[in-house]
């Protein structure tokens, strides 16, 4: 069986972070592994409180990983602080992973900051050079492209700036856009869009998660970049359009509707 392992932060309501990756995984049918960077009090509403693991049990955490099973994709989420930032990045360094799909959370979906406005150099210095794709929303591209971004022509030049900063592939996410729901990869030499039409719904916790993990796992079941991004966006779309009308804000996507519809649920 294919493995992908998610290092990022936890999410207690199970919309979006670790848990959110561990069950699109799963529901791909990759083993999903975690490394827990931080304990994130939140729901679909708010974050309440923060607290990072500290960096030597981040680092031992993936040590653990590592030195036993074979990793085929790694997908990296919120990391808070520049201290979490270095010890990510140096055991990704040590280790190589071949697939490096990194998140650059920010924010959560109701607007809670996710990480320090300080840790932006520490990201840009240190993560964003590791990530085999880079998958920023367009707040989070504005910030590292140190551009707005208004149209399409925006994202693909933010793109190319990103890529400049060092990331292999970046792949800039229209959820905030307003239109249809079109997400932009570059590859360093040409550009590929991904279109649906926009899902009228408040319940997009843990979208960006969802599609990230879902890109390392296809990666890791051996899709092209191109091909696991396109596979990965059908199988957010789906999940958003299924999302659980659950908690008083933004609810969370489902990533098992097809397998209890199977068994006659209602969902
Ligand atoms: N209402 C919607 N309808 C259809 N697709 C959507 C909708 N909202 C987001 N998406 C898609 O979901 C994916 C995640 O994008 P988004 O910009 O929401 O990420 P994000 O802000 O990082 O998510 P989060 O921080 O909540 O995890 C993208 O493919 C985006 O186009
Ligand atoms: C732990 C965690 N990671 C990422 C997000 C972004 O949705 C969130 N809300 N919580």
């Amino acid at each position: 069986m294919k493995t992908a392992l998610s290092i990022a932060g936890s999410d207690c309501s199970g919309g979006a972070g670790i848990q959110a990756d561990i069950k699109t995984m799963s529901a791909i049918g990759v083993f999903g592994m975690s490394v827990i960077v931080s304990v994130v009090a939140e729901n679909t509403s708010r974050v309440i409180s923060i607290e990072d693991v500290s960096p030597k049990l981040i680092a031992d955490q993936i040590d653990a990983v590592f030195e036993d099973i074979e990793v085929d994709a790694v997908k990296v989420g919120m990391l808070s602080t520049p201290a979490c930032m270095a010890a990510v990045a140096e055991k990704l360094r040590q280790y190589r992973p071949r697939h490096i799909v990194i998140d650059p959370v920010m924010y959560a979906k109701n607007g809670c900051p996710l990480m320090q406005e300080s840790s932006i150099g520490t990201l840009i210095d240190t993560v964003i050079p590791l990530a085999t794709l880079l998958t920023p929303n367009i707040p989070e591209a504005e910030k590292i492209a140190g551009m707005p971004i208004k149209t399409v022509d925006d994202m693909k030049t933010a793109a190319r700036r990103i890529a400049g900063l060092g990331a292999r592939a970046v792949l800039i996410k229209g959820g905030h856009y307003i239109g249809d729901a079109e997400d932009i990869l570059y590859d360093g030499s040409a550009f590929y869009p991904y279109v649906r039409r926009r899902i009228d719904t408040k319940n997009t916790h843990g979208t960006g998660c969802t599609l990230s993990s879902a890109i390392a796992s296809y990666l890791a079941l051996g899709e092209s970049l191109p091909g696991a991004v396109e596979r990965a966006k059908e199988y957010v779309t789906g999940a958003i359009e299924h999302a659980l009308d659950i908690g008083r804000g933004c609810g969370p996507t489902h990533h098992f509707y097809r397998f209890y519809s199977q068994q006659g649920g209602t969902l």
